[in-house]
């Protein structure tokens, strides 16, 4: 029975085309030859079949990937228990209960996004402090400021202002010690993958380093975690002066077994891994663009002082700020995704079928062409052209085709920076879109604004914009890219 499902699930398989080599030896070898030239071979994938679905040479399996509007609506409603979201970052989980009961991301769903209005005078004053603390400016003296470890900084002393408060998000170490697990669990992904996957439960322990950035965790949080579980079992889930933090919305659901310190410890470490290196690398992108296009700034500083003017600091006020909204979209849609996105594992016996009738076979990875995408003329104009504010000028534009239809038949814009389309994945698409882009949209634009209010910025050298780093499907900022940054004068 399993050679006849085999040979079924193969002929599945093959009804698929190959873009690059198909051969035995070829294969293997494009799989390595796609740790460096995957952006080429999926954008020449997605040109030959652009409503379509290729497959591509991983070392040890293919690559199933989706292209076109329609079928990347399909992988992304797909339910879960077809498509797997976690078992298709399976080298990346951390522990079957983080897989199986995620209930985290639902207090980052509910609690955390309904409570930004409320907690955003805390972000906004940590965004001042840390901005001081991190550039440490003088006079009138521009500096040089390497964008990226920069801004993760700030990003993780922001992000866990929310998280967890004072005076643990200003801990140096604590910090530190997020930004090192997330990247032991991405590096041990890539090294692990090496590896034939019969081998990897026994190279795994070897490889792995982050068991140790765990156990540094749980000594900066337990005595916390112990304190708030302590005054919970003590008065009740209500207690007064309970802090507003993801420590609270967790315990909120958090039942049996994870109540604990370990465990607790586990759901801020795996919010942090989603959340500091994604948004740092999304503050590092959006400042490499406003430096290599300065005729950006002063527009959206007039914005920010005028918005400021009429209603001083606050979420609502973020937005009314259109232009900073668009520049941020603008900017992810051109480096904000690596060639793929959203990659699942088809869990299904009998595979996944796409509305075009190919099947993706059991236990296939399968993604979408996700920077393709963004760079098709058939979804933009001028697709390969930074416009930072093509998005404001559309909302605009659409506010007036309102204002002047009396109906009012108000159509809400579909593009902000947090909106999710089929042709802007930079958050993912549908069921399993990003759940922290509320957060991450407030904190990045709060920390824009008080960029261009705070500060000039200019490009290290004038109208160049360090180049990417490339590693297989993932693309990322250059990490030693310099800013100038002065007072503003
Ligand atoms: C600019 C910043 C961010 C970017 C670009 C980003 C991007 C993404 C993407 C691409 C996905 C996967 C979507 C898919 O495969 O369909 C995702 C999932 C996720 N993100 Fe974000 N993210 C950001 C910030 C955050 C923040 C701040 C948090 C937490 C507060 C967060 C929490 C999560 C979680 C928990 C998931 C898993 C969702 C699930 O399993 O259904 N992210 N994010």
């Amino acid at each position: 029975v399993s050679l006849r499902k085999a040979l079924h699930d193969n002929k599945l398989a093959t009804a698929i085309p190959v873009v690059g080599s198909s051969g035995f030896f070829s294969s293997y070898w494009d799989g390595y030859k796609y740790l460096a030239h995957a952006t080429e071979l999926i954008q020449a994938g997605y040109d030959q079949y652009p409503n379509g679905i290729f497959r591509v040479a991983q070392l040890f399996h293919w690559d199933y990937i989706v292209c076109g509007n329609k079928l990347v609506g399909e992988l992304g409603n797909a339910p879960e228990s077809v498509l797997s979201f976690s078992e298709g970052v399976e080298e990346l989980t951390m522990g079957r209960a983080i897989a199986t009961n995620a209930y985290h991301i639902h207090a980052i769903r509910t609690s955390l996004t309904r409570n930004l209005h409320r907690c955003f005078p805390d972000v906004r004053d940590e965004i001042v402090c840390a901005f001081d603390d991190i550039l440490q400016l003088q006079g009138s003296e521009w500096k040089a400021v390497t964008v990226l470890p920069t801004s993760m900084a700030i990003v993780a002393r922001v992000s866990n202002r929310l998280f967890l408060g004072l005076p643990l998000c200003r801990d140096k170490a604590y910090l530190q010690n997020n930004i090192k697990f997330t990247l032991d669990v991405f590096q041990s992904a890539r090294r692990i993958n090496l590896w034939p996957p019969s081998m990897r439960p026994f190279v795994a322990p070897f490889i792995s380093s982050k068991d140790r950035s765990f156990d540094a965790a749980l000594k900066f949080l337990g005595p916390l975690l112990e304190e708030r579980l302590a005054k919970e079992n003590e008065l009740g889930p209500d207690w007064p002066g309970k802090p507003n933090d993801l420590i609270s919305w967790l315990l909120e659901i958090a039942e049996g077994d994870e109540r604990t310190a370990p465990a607790l410890t586990l759901r801020l470490l795996s919010t942090n891994m989603a959340a500091i290196h994604t948004s740092s690398m999304a503050f590092t992108n959006a400042l490499l663009d406003l430096a290599a296009h300065p005729e950006f700034l002063l527009p959206m500083r007039e914005e920010v002082e005028r918005v400021l003017r009429e209603e001083g600091w606050t979420k609502a006020a973020l937005n009314s700020m259109a232009k900073i909204d668009s520049f941020f979209r603008e900017s992810q849609r051109l480096n904000g995704t690596g060639p793929v996105g959203m990659m699942r594992r088809v869990i299904a016996k009998e595979g996944f079928q796409f509305s075009n009738g190919a099947v993706v076979p059991y236990g296939a990875f399968v993604a979408v062409a996700s920077r393709p995408a963004h760079y098709d003329s058939a979804n933009y104009d001028n697709p390969a052209v930074f416009d930072g504010f093509r998005f404001s000028r559309e909302r605009e534009a659409q506010k007036m085709d309102v204002d002047s239809t009396k109906e009012g038949d108000l159509q809400p814009f579909k593009r902000h920076m947090i909106s999710t389309a089929v042709d802007h994945l930079p958050f993912g698409n549908g069921k399993h879109a990003c759940p922290g882009r509320f957060f991450a949209a407030t904190e990045l634009k709060a920390m824009l604004a008080h960029t261009v209010m705070n500060y000039d910025i200019k490009a290290e050298v004038e109208g160049v914009r360090p180049p990417n780093k490339v590693y297989g499907s993932v693309i990322t900022p250059n990490a030693t890219g310099k800013v100038l940054f002065r007072k503003r004068q």
